[in-house]
């Protein structure tokens, strides 16, 4: 296998910050026994890596999220801006970050809408893929880069997922390893809210089995109506009725007339989950959504290695840090404490103390800052000895 990173831009200048990156990664068979006859990963990093590689740090986005961690080259603002900077959290002054696209998804990375070597988009070819696949390609990228072991792995969500398949897939290749928000396998209403989502963009007539890229309309309506059930579960009962309780959109008038064919005004709530989804379908890909939340469906640490126990028990040398949303309603606190009962952390699962649900894990990530310092990124030539 040839791999290829494209790490020096036209002029043999080294790259930029917050630059996006593309690797070859060759070849790959999936989990279940689709194929690919070449991957490509986008990623971005930040900082340098130091000379016996030993400051790399692997960040993990969630389901809609991309390769744009942090401010860089362009001062555009990035998902966790609050925990990766110069002097931040993870500090890119003394940790090389880096961050790769997830398999599957549309920021850059090989996914549904790239095209085949007949020349036409995978669409409804592209393999059916797990959160293990994403780390076995992310593996080669780390090889690619010359980075034998990671000094920590962090992600949220659906990026803790990865995380933790990091540390069971390839353990000896993590010192320190982040799950905010994120548990071990997906439980049955996981799954069952995934199920809603990947229903209403499949039963689209436009979504065309994910043969739509050459038509003249794409699933918006059905990638729109998953993104409104997927917010739902993002956000807190109590932060939505602090917000809206039930108030009107504007002058609207949410009651209809005499009959239900009557175009009735919305209330606030709903124009908000409209404006989520309208967001949504603007800048993502109906084809990546299915195939990033059934990856997320399929997760289980311990699928054919004996149950999650055994999986995480050969992750015995990772040091973890788990960490919950307390006012998570979709990746609930106790299941941070079923990773916490498995792995070494005395100090049980850290708390994001956040109103308004599971999308804590992006705005308030940076109350972790202090844990995060005291036992992850810690003072200068803390990863010389991981
Ligand atoms: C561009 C990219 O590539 S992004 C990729 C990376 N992104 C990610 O990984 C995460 C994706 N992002 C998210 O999930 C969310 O944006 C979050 C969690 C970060 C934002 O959370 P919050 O800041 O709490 O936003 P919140 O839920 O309050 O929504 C605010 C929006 O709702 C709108 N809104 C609020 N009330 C209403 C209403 N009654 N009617 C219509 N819209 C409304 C606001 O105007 C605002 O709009 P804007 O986002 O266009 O400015
Ligand atoms: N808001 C996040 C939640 C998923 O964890 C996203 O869109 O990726």
């Amino acid at each position: 296998m040839t791999l290829t990173v494209r790490e020096l831009d036209s002029q043999q200048r080294p790259v930029p910050d917050g630059h996006v990156q593309f690797a070859d990664v060759g070849e790959y068979t999936f989990e279940t026994g689709g194929y690919l006859p070449s991957v490509t990963l986008a990623f971005e990093t930040w900082g340098t890596l130091n000379q016996d590689a030993s400051n790399a740090v692997l960040l993990l986005h969630a389901l809609t999220g991309d390769t744009h961690v942090a401010k860089g080259e362009s001062n555009e603002p990035g998902w966790w801006d609050q925990l990766v900077g110069p002097g931040g959290i993870v500090d890119t002054n003394k940790y090389f970050v880096v961050a790769p696209n997830m398999i599957g998804s549309c920021y850059g990375s090989t996914g549904p809408a790239s095209i085949a070597p007949d020349g036409r988009p995978w669409g409804s070819r592209f393999p059916f893929t797990t959160i293990r696949d994403s780390v076995n390609l992310e593996l080669r990228l780390a090889d690619d880069l010359g980075i034998k072991k990671f000094h920590a792995v962090v992600g949220g969500s659906m990026g803790g997922a990865r995380a933790l398949e990091w540390a069971v897939t390839a353990p000896e290749r993590v010192a320190h390893c982040v799950v905010v928000a994120a548990c071990a396998q997906s439980s049955a209403e996981q799954i069952a809210f995934a199920q809603a989502q990947t229903a209403a963009i499949r039963l689209d007539p436009n979504y065309r089995s994910g043969d739509y890229y050459d038509a003249a309309s794409s699933p918006a309506a059905g990638l729109g109506i998953a993104r409104r059930i997927a917010h739902v579960t993002y956000r807190s009962e109590p932060e939505l009725e602090t917000r809206f309780s039930r108030a009107n959109q504007g002058e609207e008038n949410p009651f209809g007339g005499a009959s239900i064919s009557h175009q009735r005004g919305r209330y606030a709530v709903e124009s908000y989950l409209d404006h989520q989804a309208d967001k949504l379908v603007d800048r993502f890909d109906a084809n990546s959504y299915v195939v990033l939340t059934e990856a997320l469906m399929s997760h289980d640490v311990g699928r054919s290695r004996g149950g999650v126990d055994a999986a995480l028990a050969s992750a015995a040398d990772v040091k973890f840090l788990v960490a919950a949303v307390n006012s998570d309603r979709l990746y609930w606190p106790a299941q941070s404490e079923e990773i916490v009962k498995r792995v070494d952390q005395g100090d049980g699962v850290y708390t994001i103390d956040s109103p308004i649900g599971h999308d804590g894990f992006l705005t308030d990530i940076h109350q972790l800052g202090p844990v995060l310092n005291e036992h992850v990124f810690t003072a200068r030539g803390d990863q010389e000895r991981s």
